[in-house]
């Protein structure tokens, strides 16, 4: 393995040193390594496989392209928080640059970091992952339930119209699509407008896309074999361009009332627009592009837990138990449940942990060091997070589907009046004067606040935006399908989902959807 030249800058000396690259296996003319990821259904498989022979770090050569994988938590947080500025590029696919009319660096996630992508993350922070307790916040709240009453509606009635299973997957994008547009932009769109169903599939092609690997994204002279694939891609996004432009900005900048306070994603990005002439139009439009796109991992997510629950009646059967013991069957779900929905919120959970979304590969943009080997510039580094979400190392049976691997129980002391309590009294409150409020332990149980290798959002730099998105629409959707339906497969078998994806293809399983009695 060639060696890498690689400049410490400490505090007073400059030192050059001659460090050896991972070992890995050995390339093969032209191809490189890539017959060594063709073995498993996902590349990540391979990579876990490669690492029982090379260690938890290997070097790969995938076409021309070096690449480096790390498979274990501490190597992820040398990559990624201690490195974290040396690892900050993305990769140079073909079919990124045609996502993003020609030019990845129009996509927030497909980028190299630049300092517009400093700036970009920061505007879209407030809108796009508001704390909790702040109005925005709260707004995705009401959101997502007034989007969901209408989903329930809309599926009640197709339910009581047919015995067949339903093909709900196209029905959950759009909510899922209205639930961000009518959040982000303040604009919902009907479930008979053409051309909002056409924009909302093309999404989901695209999400589905992002999520493949392709032999041409190493070996780009085969880019003339992927003409028509990739004009498909380039369509898709023009289009959704187009409809963003006509259906979303232009009707907004028609009605801009700049006086007013800003109401929106859409209000603050036209506002940087008019304020700041660096800003141009274009950058809007892509920001309004990627993060609407955000929609399709929240409806893809919603429909692996449907699978989840359709396969596990158990789990279902917990899941509604659980709310309607919070709603008691006369309210919809809403946010604010989550606290006393821990069951339900760890079923989303483990969805995103039994479909271990792959994080998107990072690039080194200069020569620098992990686990004491050197990393070339340009080298591609994928981070095995299907390793952290599969491993014994991590889980206890990690092959199976468990949400309860996601809870704990604490004891927390509660205040309470005797006189008002309907509950059994200790023998040291019966003793107490009868008005005074008294202590009592009462176990709670809740979803685990931090486990440090659950990184489905990715840490660092370049950490996911979305995530505040994702878990909230995905629980309140969720949540309130199964507080309404009984959910069932015809055939399990059609539930397999790929390993290391959190997409499905557009065209995917139907589900059988029986309103239920409360
Ligand atoms: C199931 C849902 C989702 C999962 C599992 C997920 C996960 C991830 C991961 C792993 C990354 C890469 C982080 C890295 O490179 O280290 C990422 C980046 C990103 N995500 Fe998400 N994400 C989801 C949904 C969303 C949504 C809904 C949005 C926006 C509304 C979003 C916006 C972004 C953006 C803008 C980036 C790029 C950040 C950057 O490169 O600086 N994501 N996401």
């Amino acid at each position: 393995r060639k060696t890498v030249t690689w400049k410490k800058i400490g505090k007073r000396s400059v030192e050059v040193a001659e460090l050896k690259t991972a070992p890995g296996p050995m390339p093969l003319p032209i191809i490189g390594n890539l017959h060594n990821l063709g073995t498993h259904e996902s590349p990540f498989q391979a990579f876990t496989e490669l690492a029982k022979t090379y260690g938890d770090i290997f070097s790969l050569t995938l076409g021309s392209t070096p690449c480096l994988v790390v498979n274990n938590l501490e190597l992820i947080r040398e990559v990624l928080n201690q490195n974290g500025k040396f690892f900050g590029g993305r990769p140079d696919f073909i079919r990124f640059h045609k996502l993003f009319a020609g030019d990845r660096n129009n996509s927030l996630a497909l980028c190299d970091w630049s300092n517009l992508q400093t700036r970009r993350r920061n505007l879209a922070r407030r809108h796009c992952g508001p704390k909790q307790h702040t109005d925005n916040f709260a707004r995705i709240g009401s959101v997502a339930t007034f989007e969901s009453i209408e989903l329930v509606q809309t599926l009640k009635s197709i339910a009581n119209s047919t015995e067949s299973s339903i093909n709900l997957k196209p029905i959950l994008m759009s909510t899922a699509m209205n639930m961000f547009s009518h959040y982000m932009c303040n604009v919902r769109f009907e479930e008979t407008d053409e051309e909002f169903r056409k924009i909302v599939d093309h999404f989901d092609e695209i999400f589905w896309e992002i999520n493949q690997g392709y032999a041409v994204d190493f070996l780009p002279w085969l880019e003339p074999l992927y003409k028509k694939h990739m004009d498909k891609l380039s369509g898709w996004s023009q289009d959704i361009r187009s409809f963003i432009l006509s259906r979303i900005v232009e009707q907004r900048e028609m009605n801009l009332d700049t006086d007013a306070p800003e109401k929106d994603f859409l209000d603050g990005l036209l506002r940087v627009l008019r304020d700041d002439p660096t800003v141009d139009r274009n950058t809007i439009i892509f920001m309004l592009e990627d993060f609407l796109g955000g929609h399709s991992s929240v409806g893809n997510l919603v429909m692996l837990c449907l699978a989840a629950v359709a396969r596990d009646p158990e789990v279902a059967k917990k899941v509604k138990a659980e709310i309607d013991g919070v709603t008691k069957g006369k309210r919809a779900v809403t946010l604010s449940d989550r606290s006393n929905l821990p069951y339900t919120e760890a079923t989303v959970l483990e969805c995103l942990r039994y479909a271990s979304s792959p994080i998107v590969p990072h690039v080194a943009t200069e020569n620098a060091v992990v686990a004491g080997y050197g990393v070339e510039k340009g080298t591609v580094v994928f981070i095995n997070n299907y390793e952290l979400n599969t491993s014994e190392q991590y889980w206890k049976e990690p092959q199976k589907f468990d949400p309860s691997r996601f809870l704990e129980r604490s004891k927390i002391r509660v205040r309470r009046n005797s006189q008002c309590d309907s509950g059994m009294e200790s023998d040291s409150e019966r003793s107490g004067p009868i008005n005074k409020a008294s202590e009592m332990e009462k176990e709670i149980v809740s979803v685990k606040k931090n486990i440090p290798h659950f990184l489905p959002f990715s840490i660092g730099k370049r950490t996911c935006i979305g995530q505040t998105l994702v878990t909230t629409m995905s629980f309140v959707m969720f949540a309130s399908i199964m507080q309404e339906f009984d959910v069932a497969a015809e055939n399990l078998e059609d539930l397999r989902q790929k390993p290391a994806c959190v997409a499905l293809p557009k065209d995917t399983f139907h589900l059988y959807l029986v309103p239920r009695k409360h």
